[in-house]
């Protein structure tokens, strides 16, 4: 040990700037000399008595922090069993410095007390130089304080190690310390116990991450398979729409030193899982029902490694729910997302599309990117903008681009723009790309599978780095906006044939919506109703349908779906000239007789009353559905109301069903002679 003399010397000479001695304490003990000398005016000869505040001011930061110290006293007692026989105590302060739980070894309890390793002493830097804990509280980082390391000659029979403890916001919660008197002499004799520190310190931010996010989904990650059910590296919490609320603080320096890399300091929290991971929320729903975990890796987006990962669900879960998986996750989200006017208008009493509106209202604020499944007409475009409405963006463009009907030589220019002088002629004055334009808002991208290669890896960039580089610029234009795309073909399979990029997919499908097509809706009526009195607004008509044309509405396939269903709502308000719409008035494909099979009669009295159009070959088999349902349609004498009701079905479906089965009612039959 060194004389104090020698010691005061040392410090004054750090602090003065001059280069430490052979030997001395490493960089971050420096530079808190240097701080409390020259910040906080302190004079390392001048003699040191612990602060102890008073129980007031000690009872109310207990009261402040009384979830983080229930959690951590757990942790502690833990610690304790394995160091006390080293003769250590521990300590746990606020993010003050203030100690507000202290485990000590009753036999040496005053020789600790003296030295203010107690309850209610105030380690801040300000107060007590380097030390332990304040200088952890400086530092953020877990380190060793090792006798002649602290400031006041006072303390240097002290060996504290301490780790800081972090809040799931990232803020600082406070600091675990686990001090000694008279240590030996060496520096590593404390590995072993900043080691411990350090473990300790873990255990207790995710025990209070867990408790902080008991009702959120959250996802452990770890390197190693073998550990992530038990010892997870890192910890997300997530919403049942994938959105993350936090990150513990392994989780949180990974994810900040990644993101700033790639030069993005977003916020973590209100990022989307699928912007970390290369998978779709429907991967992370299996890793959480998959019990095998070597098929539970994930690459993460950012440096391609792979993680393993296992998903602890909600507390509020009921244990019904658990078992089912978070498939059903709409059950467990809290309450109903409120109602939005723009979605709410595209539906009528329809499941799928009720569960669709309901998960696009949740969406709609939230930093993703989504992905509109279809087919064509289904309403993709329209219910993307119902989106942007219902959005805090409404106010913002929404610039809607359709990859597939813009020449490929011009969406380059188009999407990104351009400067003046890139092109000569009449585009020489330079453009404003639609990127650029929707910043602030939504950026609609129809028919993202019919963007080149090419230009996929550049709206790549756009969406990690936010930033879009016009052609002919040097300098990169900072964009902030929502992506969302539309298809109808399975970009999947897309993928497979290796015209659609992997990584593009995974950063557009923070979502997916899959919008039914019209003939699997149960809300054809609503739709008719609500397009009819648009149309017929727009055409200044009367809006009435006749009971037979909604009838063979009712009974058409659609495969143009909504889309069709406009045209020809307005084809017949056209030809009706304000008289109603009749079958008459409406276009060929709908009023044709479908195409039907021979339908053998059935053991019955009733004939079989199908007529055969097509091939013999196809024309003699009869499904077992088509059976039934001929069986049910004779029980009940052609009544499709009752077999409707029977079925739990509505006469819309049944009328499908006939037509897919070429099932003709007899009533429907043209007279026996004119048959083909
Ligand atoms: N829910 C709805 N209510 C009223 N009209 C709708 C609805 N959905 C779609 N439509 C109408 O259908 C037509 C097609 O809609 P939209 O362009 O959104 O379909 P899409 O799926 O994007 O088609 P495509 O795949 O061909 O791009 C539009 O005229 C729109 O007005």
């Amino acid at each position: 040990m060194i004389l104090s003399h020698q010691h005061v010397d040392e410090i004054r000479r750090i602090a003065a700037g001059h280069a430490p001695a052979a030997g001395t304490p490493d960089s971050l003990i420096h530079r808190s000399w240097h701080r409390c000398v020259n910040t906080h005016g302190l004079d390392p000869a001048q003699s040191f008595g612990p602060r102890v505040e008073s129980p007031t001011r000690l009872r109310e930061s207990r009261e402040r922090i009384e979830e983080y110290l229930q959690v951590a006293r757990g942790g502690m007692e833990q610690l304790f069993k394995r160091v006390s026989d080293l003769g250590y105590v521990l300590l746990l302060t606020d993010a003050d410095g203030v100690t507000v739980d202290y485990i000590g070894n009753d036999s040496w309890g005053k020789d600790a007390q003296r030295a203010g390793l107690y309850l209610g002493a105030n380690w801040k830097e300000e107060i007590a130089g380097t030390n332990g804990i304040g200088t952890c509280i400086y530092e953020q980082a877990a380190l060793t304080c090792h006798r002649d390391d602290h400031f006041y000659t006072g303390n240097v029979g002290l060996s504290c190690n301490t780790a800081p403890l972090f809040h799931p916001d990232g803020k600082l919660m406070g600091v675990l310390d686990v001090s000694a008197l008279a240590m030996p002499n060496a520096r590593e004799s404390q590995h072993l116990a900043l080691h411990l520190t350090t473990l300790y310190g873990q255990m207790i931010e995710d025990a209070n991450f867990v408790r902080h996010f008991r009702d959120h989904w959250i996802l452990r990650l770890a390197t190693s398979w073998a550990l992530v059910d038990v010892l997870g590296d890192m910890m997300l919490a997530f919403d049942s729409d994938g959105v993350l609320a936090g990150a513990s603080t392994g989780a949180r320096k990974w994810l900040s030193g990644l993101a700033l890399q790639g030069g993005d300091d977003a916020p973590i929290e209100g990022r989307h899982l699928t912007d970390v991971f290369r998978c779709s929320m429907d991967d992370i729903w299996r890793l959480a029902r998959s019990s095998n975990v070597m098929d539970r890796a994930l690459l993460s987006a950012f440096d391609h490694q792979s993680y393993f990962g296992s998903v602890v669900a909600p507390r509020m879960r009921s244990a019904a729910s658990s078992a089912a998986g978070p498939r059903d996750v709409t059950d467990a989200a809290p309450a109903l997302a409120p109602a939005s006017p723009a979605l709410e208008r595209l539906a009528g009493d329809d499941k799928q599309m009720r569960a669709l509106q309901d998960q696009a209202r949740r969406l709609a604020n939230k930093r993703i990117n989504i992905l509109i499944q279809g087919e064509t007409g289904t309403g993709k475009e329209v219910f993307a903008k119902a989106l942007h409405e219902s959005s805090t963006r409404h106010d913002k463009p929404f610039v809607a681009v359709n990859c597939a009907s813009i020449p490929e030589s011009l969406i380059e220019s188009e999407l990104f723009g351009y400067t003046a002088g890139t092109f000569t002629g009449a585009r020489s004055r330079g453009m404003k790309g639609l990127i650029v334009q929707a910043h602030g808002g939504t950026l609609f991208l129809d028919e993202i599978g019919d963007m080149p290669l090419h230009l996929q890896t550049r709206l790549l960039r756009v969406l990690s780095e936010h930033e879009v580089l016009p052609l002919g610029a040097d300098r990169p234009i900072r964009v902030e906006l929502t992506v969302i795309a539309a298809s109808h073909r399975d970009l999947r399979q897309l993928i497979a044939a290796g015209s659609f990029r992997e990584d593009l997919y995974y950063r557009l499908c923070g979502a997916t919506l899959p919008l039914p097509a019209l003939r699997d809706r149960r809300d054809l009526g609503y739709l008719i109703e609500l397009i009819l009195r648009e149309e017929a607004e727009h055409l200044d008509t009367r809006a009435y349908i006749a009971d037979e044309a909604l009838e063979l509405l009712e009974r058409y396939e659609w495969p143009g779906n909504v889309r069709q269903l406009r045209n020809v709502l307005r084809f017949g308000l056209a030809l009706s000239d304000g008289e109603g719409i009749y079958p008459e008035h409406l276009p060929p494909e709908v009023t044709a007789p479908p195409v039907l099979l021979l339908l053998p009669p059935a053991s019955g009295a009733v004939p079989a009353v199908s007529v055969a159009q097509s091939p013999p070959a196809r024309a003699m088999t009869r499904p077992p559905e088509a059976e039934r349902l001929l069986a049910a349609l004779q029980e009940h004498r052609w009544n499709i109301t009752a077999v409707a009701a029977q079925a739990g079905q509505n006469r819309t479906t049944i009328y499908r069903q006939m037509k897919r089965f070429g099932i003709v009612s007899p009533t429907q039959l043209p007279p026996e002679g004119e048959r083909s």
